[in-house]
């Protein structure tokens, strides 16, 4: 029987010490402002290889309004004060996303993009979100949809790990999580602006994404109010076998833990479930049933 061999061992390996900054959302603050403060608490973070920060932090994901106001280019002074806390703090930084335009004209295409800094200050990645979140209104009404999977390897002295980005309500699509684990992912990180009506959701999809792909996953959400939208909190970081290591509440906060990419490809190696995916069927469906699904 042809089985797919999927990694069972993952060109991730060593540690990194990952920190989630939880940042809380006023809409009475100016996103200068809210820069200002996300730079101070970053400045606290202390031993981190990689820092991650929310979705859409510096607009408001609710903050529908201001977003063609607010959009970013990649070479933008807001982006760049980000490369600088990378650069001086000699850490990743996953900026988290921004609403991301190519030019400031107002006719011209938005996305909802992560930006990754490497530990020089260098724009290592750039993610512009698959899935966007609202059905009939907001997001899908106002950015156009990434297509593209995109996993980076984020490598220090002390650790290399294949990181997926995801964000946000792509969290509710396994195959994407899936689909990355072809690059040999070990780590997935998770910038979201997620509300508290649903939390219960965020932390039990993170905890599953972490547990079927033998992954870390890292979950990095708002706090605050954003218009008539209470953001869930809940950030959390989670080990491959759906341990949480390290939770936030509802407040503004920051969250830290060590990752093992040794220990993880000793689980994987203990419980080699990847093994056994059958991926020979859904090829074989594909091409004998002309994709019909019975
Ligand atoms: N910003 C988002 O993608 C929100 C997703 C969400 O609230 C959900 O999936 O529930």
């Amino acid at each position: 029987m042809n089985r797919m061999k999927v990694w069972d061992s993952s060109p991730s390996s060593g540690q990194l010490e990952v920190a989630a900054v939880q940042v809380k959302f006023d809409s009475a603050e100016s996103p200068e402002g809210r820069i200002s403060r996300v730079e101070d608490l970053m400045s606290d973070v202390v031993d981190a290889d990689l820092i991650v920060l929310p979705e859409l932090w510096f607009h408001g994901a609710f903050s529908f309004d201001s977003w063609r106001q607010n959009a970013v280019t990649l070479d933008s002074s807001v982006l760049s004060r980000l490369s600088k806390v990378a650069r001086d703090q000699e850490v990743w930084l996953h900026a988290g996303s921004f609403v991301q335009t190519v030019h400031t004209n107002s006719d011209s295409d938005m996305w909802n993009t992560s930006v990754l800094f490497d530990a020089s200050g260098t724009q290592h990645t750039t993610y512009k979100k698959i899935h966007r979140f609202g059905f009939t209104e907001g997001e899908p009404t106002l950015v156009e949809a990434g297509d593209e999977p995109v996993t980076a390897v984020v490598q220090t002295d002390t650790g290399t790990a294949v990181t997926g980005l995801t964000t946000c309500y792509d969290l509710r699509f396994p195959e994407l999580y899936r689909y990355m684990l072809k690059a040999g992912t070990a780590l997935h990180v998770v910038p979201a602006a997620w509300p508290l009506s649903r939390v219960p959701h965020w932390e039990v999809l993170g905890r599953a994404r972490a547990i079927e792909n033998q992954a870390y996953v890292v979950q990095c959400n708002m706090a605050g109010m954003d218009h008539q939208t209470e953001y869930g909190g809940h950030s959390q970081i989670v080990d491959p076998n759906g341990e949480i290591l390290a939770q936030a509440g509802v407040e503004e906060a920051v969250i830290q833990a060590r990752l093992d990419f040794d220990r993880l490809a000793e689980v994987r190696r203990s419980f080699p479930v990847l093994q056994d995916q059958r991926a020979d069927i859904w090829s074989i469906r594909d091409q004998s049933m002309g994709n019909v699904i019975k």
